[in-house]
């Protein structure tokens, strides 16, 4: 399985609706990948729903689009592009998790070393790390309340909000908005809880991913990320990132390179020139197929 790539998919048919997919985990965070760069796909709102459930579909966190650069995109050095869609259908702007899956489907089929892909939080440098392992540079990452986006000025370092352990946060934007509290003891927290009331806070007009980081020792997190739209994920890339920079930010850790355990494993964090993050951690392929009116065919 480790040597799926789209150039050994069936070419999709766009007339018969027949869209090869490949479903990929990242650290526990699943993703159902389709190339759009062969020929037009219409997704909508519903089918994105509809694929991402397990019961109608073929199960995922996220359905990603490989696309072709833009213009601007292609001129920055970007070899395609990747749209990330939540399982309610909305397009959102990061997934650390989902670039390392795409970059590695992608470093397959050029046969390179290092990529670079175009997302809606920029164009993202990605390379090969180790075997199944790549690193993604996100980046920058802001605290600027505009672009979190919060509904109005608050200090972003010292959030007033509060739901019960969850106190006292750091608001930030890596290309999605997070807010990351740091408790006590995350294995008593219920998230499930506490996180959807910082969720659904008129503060944060598109919502917000909230994490909830544990600090072990001055380079080491235990993290817990309950993202949008209500989720907790076994990982976040993103909200590793953000817990690493904010845990800085707020002096709690001595070193820039922070190691952050979540329920599915590590993710190793390197913060470089203030405000880049640079995520190495693995990719894995769970199986392909193809969607063809409406239903998934699976091939293991
Ligand atoms: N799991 C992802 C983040 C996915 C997007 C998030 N749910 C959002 O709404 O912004 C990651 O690995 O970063």
């Amino acid at each position: 399985m480790t040597h799926i790539s789209f150039l050994s998919c069936p070419p999709p048919n766009a007339l018969l609706g027949h869209w090869p997919f490949i479903k990929m985990h990242g650290l526990q965070n699943y993703f159902v990948i389709l190339d759009s760069r062969n020929g037009p796909k219409c997704l909508d709102q519903g089918d994105i729903v509809r694929i991402c459930d397990s019961h109608t579909g073929v199960g995922g966190e996220q359905l990603l689009t490989i696309e072709h650069a833009s213009h601007e995109g292609y001129k920055a050095g970007a070899y395609a592009a990747m749209r990330i869609f939540n399982t309610d259908g909305k397009e959102v702007g990061a997934c650390g998790n989902a670039t390392r899956c795409v970059a590695h489907l992608l470093l397959e089929e050029t046969g390179g070393d290092e990529v670079q892909i175009e997302t809606r939080a920029g164009v993202l440098h990605c390379r090969k790390a180790g075997s199944m392992q790549i690193s993604v540079t996100l980046g920058p990452i802001s605290m600027d309340w505009r672009r979190i986006p919060l509904a109005n000025y608050v200090d972003t370092l010292h959030l007033p909000l509060q739901s019960g352990p969850l106190k006292d946060g750091v608001a930030l934007n890596i290309g999605n908005p997070h807010a990351v509290f740091f408790v006590d003891q995350l294995e008593e927290l219920d998230m499930a809880h506490y996180a959807p009331v910082v969720q659904n806070d008129s503060l944060f007009p598109d919502g917000v991913n909230v994490g909830a980081a544990e600090v072990l020792d001055e380079q080491t997190l235990r993290l817990a990320v309950w993202e949008r739209p209500g989720i907790l994920t076994k990982s976040c890339g993103t909200g590793a990132c953000v817990a690493a920079y904010a845990a800085l930010k707020r002096g709690l850790m001595t070193s820039s390179r922070i190691v952050v355990h979540l329920s599915a494993g590590s993710l190793k964090i390197e913060i470089l020139h203030g405000d880049m993050a640079v995520m190495t951690g693995p990719v894995a392929f769970c199986c392909h197929g193809f969607i063809e009116g409406g239903k998934v065919i699976w091939n293991h």
